[in-house]
This record gives structure tokens, sequence and C-alpha cells, in this order.
């Protein structure tokens, strides 16, 4: 079994567990539900940077990268960088998150939150709505065809943003379908934790322009940004560039103006 199987078959579990503890009915009844939130494809596609900065203290590739942070002193870090938006890691087994780290982050910040999660089950695309988060990710190599339709279309109603995640041309041609907002190529192989920049390179030819075209993982200098561009790409996803330093926010920063 590959990593992302166990993570999936542990997370079936977890969901089926916190379903049993809290309805959905309660979910709708927090007070972040009806909150009105922001659009992170159109902060992107008005961005001169397109940096969605990530918070993560640990992950199966590289064990433990932060233990030391807190998540909304890190969220205002990443604020004052003038990120486009944030990604909140909420998986506690294998990246160390929950679902307060999405909480308190949207308490420190107005910016878009994406809840980096694997979504397997409606359930979670509530609970990210009601803990505060803008944007959902799914994960194409772990969803069918159909189940990415229904959740993108649950997530629409709600008024979040969609994050469709790809790794190969396969992944990509059984997920395009219009309630998806941006497409992001992970250079990462979830299953392999193999990384290469290729990957966005040769996917973005045959992303339609509809969608809002991101780069996940890997992206550690502002020379692999310039490289991206040209091929499309209008959001960037970085976690461990950032985290891996004692201020997050400060590394933001420097990036952020090396790039302008
Ligand atoms: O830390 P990096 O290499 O900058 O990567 C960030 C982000 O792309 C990565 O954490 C990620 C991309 N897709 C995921 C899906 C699940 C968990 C994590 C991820």
């Amino acid at each position: 079994m590959n990593i992302l199987d166990k993570i999936v078959k542990d997370k079936r579990v977890e969901v089926d567990l916190r379903k049993g503890l809290i309805p959905i009915s309660q979910l709708e009844t927090s007070v972040l539900f009806d909150r009105h939130s922001n659009s992170l494809a159109h902060t992107l596609r008005t961005s001169s940077t397109g940096i969605i900065a990530e918070h993560k203290r640990r992950s199966p590739s590289k064990s433990v990268i932060n233990h030391d942070l807190n998540v909304q002193d890190v969220a205002k870090g990443y604020d004052q960088a003038g990120v486009c938006g944030m990604s909140v890691l909420t998986d506690g087994k294998y990246f160390g998150g929950s679902l307060d780290d999405l909480l308190l982050a949207r308490a420190s910040v107005k910016m878009p939150l994406l809840r980096k999660e694997f979504i397997i089950d409606e359930y979670q695309i509530l609970e990210a709505k009601a803990y505060g988060a803008d944007v959902i990710l799914l994960i194409a190599a772990i969803l069918t065809t159909s189940e990415i339709k229904t959740f993108s279309e649950l997530a629409k109603s709600l008024r979040l943003d969609v994050l469709l995640e790809v790794h190969n041309e396969e992944e990509l041609q059984k997920s395009i379908m219009p309630s998806l907002d941006m497409l992001g190529i992970n250079n990462r192989n979830l299953k392999t934790f193999e990384v290469s920049l290729e990957t966005s390179k040769k996917l973005s030819k045959i992303i339609p322009d509809d969608f809002v075209k991101v780069s996940e993982s890997g992206i550690s200098n502002i020379e692999a940004i310039k490289e991206l561009r040209p091929f499309g790409y209008q959001g960037f996803l970085i976690g461990e560039n950032f985290m891996k330093t004692e201020d997050p926010g400060a590394s933001a920063t420097t990036f952020i103006n090396a790039l302008n």
C-alpha cells in the first residue's frame, strides 16, 4: 500500500468518527457558516505575485518541518508579507495539523484560506465552511469523476472556491469540469514523493484557459516562479521553503520583495 492509500484509509475511519460526534446540522449553525467567503481564484487573477503560503508542521516526506510556531503568528506574518492566500493543513496524523489551526488562522486574518485536506466525503466540505475556509482542495488521485463533480458542486453551493489537484494527464482529463475554479499541478508525486517542476510545465499545455493555473510543491526560489510564469501559472503554492525557517512570514516577505 502506498502512502496515499494509507492516508485515505485512515481518513475514512476518522471522518466516520467525526460524523458520529458532530452532526451536519451542528456544523451549519457555526457562526462562520454564513460568513461571506473571499475568492482565491479572483485574488490570484489580479495579483502580480500569486504566492499561496502554507502552514505545514510536518509531512510524510520530510517528517518535522517546524513544531515551534503558533498558527496565528504564521498567518499574520504571511498576511503582512502580502501573500494572496494561505493553505492550512488540517490532517493530524500525517501533517500535524487540525481544524483548530484553520479556525485560529481564520480568527487572525481576512485573506482567502484553503483547507488543505484529503477530502473523501461531503462532510469535510461542510466542516471546511464551518471552520472558516474560503477554498477546498480536491485531489484527483483519490476521487472518481463523479465524486469530483458532487464535491465541487457542493462547494460552489456553499460559495467556496475549488482547487483541483492533479499530477498527470490522466487525472487531468478525468477532472476537467465547470465547477472547478483552479487547477493545481502538484510537482510532488504523492505516491513516491518525487518532485519535479517539469510536471507543471508539461501539463500546463493541456489545461483550458478558463481555469487559474496553480503550481504546487517543491518551489524553493524565485527562479522557479520566473521559469513557471511563461507556462501560464498565476498561483504558486509554497510550504516548506517558508515553514522550515524561524519566521515564515519574514521569509515570505523577503521572497515576495525579490519577486517584485
Ligand atoms: O512544502 P512544499 O514542497 O512547498 O509543498 C506545499 C504543498 O504543495 C504541499 O504541501 C501539498 C500539495 N498537495 C498536497 C496534498 C496534501 C498534502 C500536502 C500537499
